[in-house]
């Protein structure tokens, strides 16, 4: 005999457990399922685990900048597996505490992978549930990808869970994963080549302050081949032999590890949604502004499998979770409001936007008041011995609002936040100038970036 809900949320990361939390708390019968151990990518195999191994890379890079101003580096070294287990002290509680705050507010907790059989139906292993709607918050997975011996390459979760660090690691795309690992491996002591195809990595930031990072890398380190296509991998002794291609120049580059870092696609070719009549593509399922699906009304989709304005992000997951569930709740049609939500790539030091890049929005037609300042010889970053960091603002000279901001350098993914705030209240850069800051603080230099 079948189950009946009022809603199964599929996925537990932060877009399930968000919208199953908030419906389960209002008194409907809900069930969420996960294939894997509850938490979701960003808790068990993203963004907390990822900042918790940063962690060391930090410190190590904070010492060595003030090397021979008071602080002797030599001798200090990131111990891979303690930091591995500092790691799992953080992780390995997640799946039991994220179960228990779902059942808490009554919401009944399936393991296993889902499959739709119909269009208000699933099964859950060979178990079939029945409901008047669905969410569908499945995350996403590495993009494949074509060349030969791409099996042989590991992916970002693999990479959270390495039990030590090889010396030489090369990393496939230039983008937010390859990044930040490679940040973490250099200063572990490795050796990272990132290969992108592209000519500008990162290309959803700004490309002077992209630039600036990708110095920055090299300085510790990180080698970065742009412009430049795998041709296969293959393994040689007991690492792997990579034939890149730049251009008509052929090369083989000789690796202990090979990482995925080419991009993710949603994660929904399991789900048999052809079954349900739920229109999907590789961005996600297609959803309506206010997240349901196009083909099918049992159907909300939110976070990285649904196909909508907002980056594949935790915020943005979390946003529109808690937005499908106040819809499907309320039957109403709210929208996300995607508005002054800032990101952060996350290396040493990092690399943040909030709004439109300066392209986009001389591009959008603004008259663009583009305020470039190099914050390197200020006091904040003299104090710590970076010298390389900078801020790009950029001002409506219409109105004087805010059309986005761009910020490279230590402490700059917390000072974006500010920024956020700004745009989404819509103020003024005068208006968010009259904040007053504690001094000194990273805070106290916003008013001089403006
Ligand atoms: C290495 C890495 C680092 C990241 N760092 C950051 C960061 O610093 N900041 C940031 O904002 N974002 C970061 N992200 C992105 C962020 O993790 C995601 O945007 C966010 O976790 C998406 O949440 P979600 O709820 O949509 O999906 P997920 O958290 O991926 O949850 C989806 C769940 O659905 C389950 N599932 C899928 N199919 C089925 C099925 N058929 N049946 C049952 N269960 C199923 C999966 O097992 C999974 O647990 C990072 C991503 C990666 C890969
Ligand atoms: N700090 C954060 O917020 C954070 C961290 C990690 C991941 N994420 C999320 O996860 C998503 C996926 O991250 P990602 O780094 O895997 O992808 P990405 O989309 O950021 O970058 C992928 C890069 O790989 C390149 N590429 C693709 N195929 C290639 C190939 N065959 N050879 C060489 N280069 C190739 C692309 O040109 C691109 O530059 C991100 O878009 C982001 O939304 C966020």
């Amino acid at each position: 005999m079948s189950e009946t809900y009022d809603l199964i949320v599929i996925g537990a990361g932060m877009a399930g457990v968000a919208a199953a939390n908030k419906c389960g708390a209002a008194g409907w019968r809900v069930a969420i399922v996960d294939a894997l151990p509850y938490g979701g990518t960003c808790a068990l195999r993203g963004c907390d685990p990822k900042k918790i191994l940063r962690r060391g890379a930090e410190i190590v890079d904070a010492a060595r900048l003030m090397d021979g101003k008071g602080i002797d580096p030599s001798g200090l070294k990131i111990n891979w597996s303690d930091l591995m287990a500092h790691k799992r002290g953080f992780t390995d509680p997640v799946p039991d505490k994220m179960e228990k705050g779902l059942t808490g507010n009554g919401v009944e907790t399936l393991h296993g992978a889902a499959r739709f059989t119909g269009a208000n139906a699933l099964e859950v292993d060979g178990q079939s549930y029945q409901s008047k709607r669905f969410l569908i918050a499945a995350g996403a997975i590495p993009r494949p990808v074509t060349f030969a011996g791409a099996d042989l390459m590991i992916d970002s979760t693999d990479f959270l869970n390495l039990e030590a660090l090889p010396k030489r690691i090369l990393f496939v795309g230039g983008g937010f994963v390859s990044f930040e690992f490679a940040h973490i491996a250099a200063r572990a002591g490795a050796e990272p080549v990132i290969v992108d195809r592209g000519a500008r990595p990162l290309n959803a930031f700004d490309p002077d302050l992209v630039e600036m990072l990708i110095a920055r890398s090299a300085a510790v380190g990180v080698d970065l081949q742009r412009e430049t296509e795998i041709v296969s991998i293959t393994t040689s002794g007991a690492g792997f032999a990579v034939e890149v291609k730049t251009g008509d120049n052929t090369t083989t580059i000789e690796t202990d590890l090979v990482v995925h870092g080419a991009g993710r696609i949603a994660a929904l070719a399991d789900l048999n949604l052809e079954a349900a009549d739920v229109a999907y593509g590789d961005k996600g399922i297609v959803v309506a502004p206010h997240l349901q699906s196009t083909t099918n009304a049992a159907v909300f989709a939110a976070g990285d499998s649904a196909d909508t304005k907002g980056m594949p992000l935790t915020p943005v997951a979390v946003i529109e979770g808690k937005v499908a569930a106040s819809n499907m709740l309320k039957d109403q049609k709210i929208l996300p409001d995607y508005s002054g939500i800032p990101t952060a790539v996350f290396t040493v030091p990092e690399l943040a936007r909030v709004g439109m890049l300066e392209a986009e929005a001389k591009e959008a037609g603004y008259d663009v008041d583009v305020r470039f300042t190099d914050t390197g010889g200020w006091y904040s970053n003299y104090r710590i011995g970076e010298k390389s960091a900078a801020a790009k603002v950029l001002v409506d000279r219409s109105d004087g609002k805010l059309l986005g901001a761009h910020l490279f350098g230590p402490e700059y993914g917390e000072l974006i936040n500010f920024f956020g705030l700004a745009m989404k209240l819509g103020l003024t850069a005068k208006q968010l100038k009259s904040m007053t800051a504690v001094y000194p603080s990273v805070g106290s230099d916003l008013g001089s970036l403006l």
